[in-house]
Parts: C-alpha cells; sequence; structure tokens
C-alpha cells in the first residue's frame, strides 16, 4: 500500500477529511485542493470504488481538476471534491444528509454539487442537512454542455476549413446528465450524432428524443467521427486506442479523460485536436457559483470558454505542445497572479 502522504505530493493535494458515520454507513473522503480564494468548489461522486485507496487517489485527481477548471474558466473560486464510497449496508437517504452536515461544518469552504453516480434526489438529502450545495443539476447539465458543444466550435475553428456544426459527426460517450446534454445541443445545431452508454435503454430513449444512431459502447470512441466526446468516465483516453481513432478531434465533458500524462503529448504527434477537459466541463461549476456565490449572469464566463479554447488549441499548434500544457499555465499562472497580489 503506498503512502498516503506520498499520495498527495503527487496530487499536489493538501487537505483530505475522511469522514464515517457507522450507524448510516457513510464512508466519504472530501478534497479540499486550493484555497487561494477561500473556498472550494466541486462536486460529489458517488461510486463503488475497489479500495478505499482508489477513491483516495480519485478525490485528489478530481480536486486538482477541478481548481484547473475554476481558474481556467475565470471564476474566483478554488477546486474541491469529494467522494462517497457506495457500499451493500450504506443507508443512502442517511448517508448523504450525514455527508451534509460534515459540509456544513466546513463552514463554507466548500461548496458541492452532483457528479457522477450522484443523483438529483441524493442532492436534496444533502440540501436538507446543508446550505453548501447546488442542487440545480439538470441546469449545471446544461450550462456544461454548452461549455463542451463551444469547445467543439472551437475546434473547427482552430481547422480552419469552414466547416460548421451541421458538417459534422460527433460520437458522445455517455448518456447521463452531460451526455445527453451535449448529444441535445449538437443535434439542435444540425450535427450529425452518434450515442453510447453501457446502460442501453438510456441510450435509445436520447437517440429516439434527438434523432441520434446508437453505437456499440465498446466502439464509440473509435467510431466514424469527426469528433469523439467522451461524457461518461475518466482515463478513456488510452495510448493504445489513440492510433485506432478516426476522429481528428476530442472535446467532452467527462473529468480527467486522459489516461496518463503521457497521453497529451502522444495527441500531439497524431495531430488530434484535444481541448482540455477542465476547460471544456467547466459550464457546471460557471452556473453554480455565478447563480449561487456571484450573484451575477453566467453567459460572458459560458462564451468566454470558446475564446480560451480556440486561443489554447493555436498557441498549442503554434508551439507544437499539448493543449493540456498551454491550459494548465494559463491557469496555474492566473492563480499565482492572486496569490502574489494577496501577499502584498
Ligand atoms: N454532473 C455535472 O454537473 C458534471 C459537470 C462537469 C463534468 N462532469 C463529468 O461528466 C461525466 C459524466 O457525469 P454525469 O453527471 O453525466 O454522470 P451520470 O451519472 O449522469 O451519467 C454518466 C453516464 O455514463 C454512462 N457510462 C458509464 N460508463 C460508460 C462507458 N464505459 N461507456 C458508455 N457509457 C458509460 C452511465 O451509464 C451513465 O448513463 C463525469 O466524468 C463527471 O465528472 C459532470
Amino acid at each position: 500500500m503506498t503512502d498516503i502522504f506520498d499520495d498527495m505530493d503527487t496530487a499536489n493535494a493538501h487537505r483530505l477529511l475522511v469522514l464515517r458515520d457507522k450507524p448510516t454507513g457513510l464512508k466519504a473522503i472530501i478534497a479540499l485542493d486550493n484555497l487561494t480564494y477561500g473556498l472550494a468548489c466541486g462536486g460529489i461522486r458517488t461510486k463503488r470504488y475497489k479500495s478505499t485507496e482508489e477513491a483516495m487517489q480519485d478525490v485528489q485527481k478530481l480536486a486538482s481538476a477541478m481548481t484547473l477548471k475554476c481558474s481556467i474558466a475565470g471564476v474566483p473560486f478554488g477546486g474541491g471534491k469529494s467522494v462517497i464510497l457506495d457500499h451493500d449496508g450504506m443507508d443512502r437517504a442517511a448517508a448523504f444528509r450525514k455527508f451534509g452536515e460534515f459540509v456544513e461544518e466546513l463552514g463554507g469552504s466548500y461548496m458541492c454539487a452532483g457528479d457522477l453516480g450522484t443523483t438529483q434526489q441524493d442532492l436534496m438529502h444533502v440540501a436538507e442537512t446543508t446550505q453548501y450545495v447546488n442542487t440545480a443539476g439538470s441546469d449545471l447539465g446544461v450550462a456544461t454542455g454548452i461549455t463542451v458543444v463551444n469547445g467543439i466550435r472551437a475546434c473547427l475553428a482552430a481547422k480552419g476549413n469552414n466547416q460548421t456544426l451541421a458538417d459534422i459527426t460527433v460520437a458522445v460517450q455517455g448518456c447521463g446528465l452531460i451526455g445527453a446534454a451535449v448529444a441535445r445541443l449538437l443535434a439542435e445545431a444540425g450535427a450529425n450524432v452518434l450515442v453510447a452508454d453501457i446502460n442501453d435503454a438510456q441510450a435509445r430513449q436520447l437517440a429516439d428524443e434527438i434523432g441520434a444512431t446508437v453505437i456499440d459502447p465498446d466502439t464509440i470512441l473509435t467510431a466514424e467521427a469527426d469528433i469523439i466526446s467522451p461524457c461518461a468516465i475518466g482515463g478513456v483516453i488510452t495510448p493504445d486506442l489513440i492510433p485506432q481513432l478516426k476522429a481528428w478531434a476530442i472535446c467532452g465533458g467527462a473529468n480527467n479523460q486522459l489516461f496518463n500524462s503521457g497521453v497529451s503529448d502522444l495527441l500531439v504527434s497524431y495531430k488530434i485536436l484535444y481541448v482540455p477537459d477542465f476547460l471544456a466541463s467547466s459550464g457546471g461549476v460557471i452556473k453554480g457559483v455565478t447563480s449561487d456565490i456571484m450573484d451575477t449572469d453566467p453567459e460572458l464566463y459560458l462564451a468566454k470558454t470558446y475564446d480560451t479554447a480556440l486561443e489554447i488549441l493555436t498557441r498549442a499548434a503554434a508551439e507544437n505542445c499539448s493543449s493540456i500544457r498551454i491550459g494548465t499555465q494559463i491557469a496555474l499562472d492566473r492563480l499565482k497572479d492572486k496569490q502574489a497580489l494577496l501577499q502584498e
């Protein structure tokens, strides 16, 4: 077993809170990655992890991605994330209520919302015991759909062959909250949409609604498409997958899509455009914090993601380096500037 402090160093993480409540069966971890602005934002992931160690690593990676996400989106907050380790014997409603109590105890340094595996009903249970939760799940999903589609439009502009959404085929992996939002927006804009989900009924229902084609979930990422849009789980862009891709660009709403850091350089050598996931998926947090905390209109922040995506893709092409490197640099430079201001 690896040392937890070594893991934290690897993830550059600072605060990990391990939460347990035996009567409800709650097992949860909160990672507060960055408190430069006094508040860390990020959703609650609910999952049956193979081990506590896996959950520890996941929550830290997701929290640091949230820091990049907030910074690149230009909203003045740091990243956080929580995971609830689903298991037999957990009293789901009571466990989420208890989790809300723990979030409330943090006094507003962590603001949570939904994420993979957490249902709207779960969020409502959290909201019974804390004010620091955004329960507007579907609105956040639509906002994430908007930033993914902005990223796809930026890919078209970066490629520069005058194609519009109506000229291309996009393969969307996952038909949950985010995948469905992305697929709907693309279909409305006239794109040819392919969809897949391990829950076949869910994929078929969405396809019927928007006129998309259902693809086998095992082949969606290698389908004949211009762009693939991973909107289900992380780690799906692997070194083995890249030579098999038919698409010339990747832009999706899932967090941490790249299997490892080497994949971003491999994408460069295969000339595949990649919109950093922390930018493409930033709509949810933009919508959440502008409505709940900043009391401002999200539209400007959402629209800006197109410009930022195009800037990143253009700079990456000019410097022949990965979009992840450029995007991360922009996000971290902004945070450093803020930290320097605070120290003055
Ligand atoms: N919910 C949000 O506000 C939000 C915001 C930004 C990013 N994200 C990220 O977007 C992704 C999806 O989140 P969500 O909220 O839509 O989750 P969700 O639980 O609503 O949907 C995920 C869907 O993916 C499907 N799926 C799982 N594995 C799959 C596979 N291998 N192939 C095809 N389909 C598969 C599931 O069956 C499910 O329908 C996650 O990575 C999440 O972290 C979510």
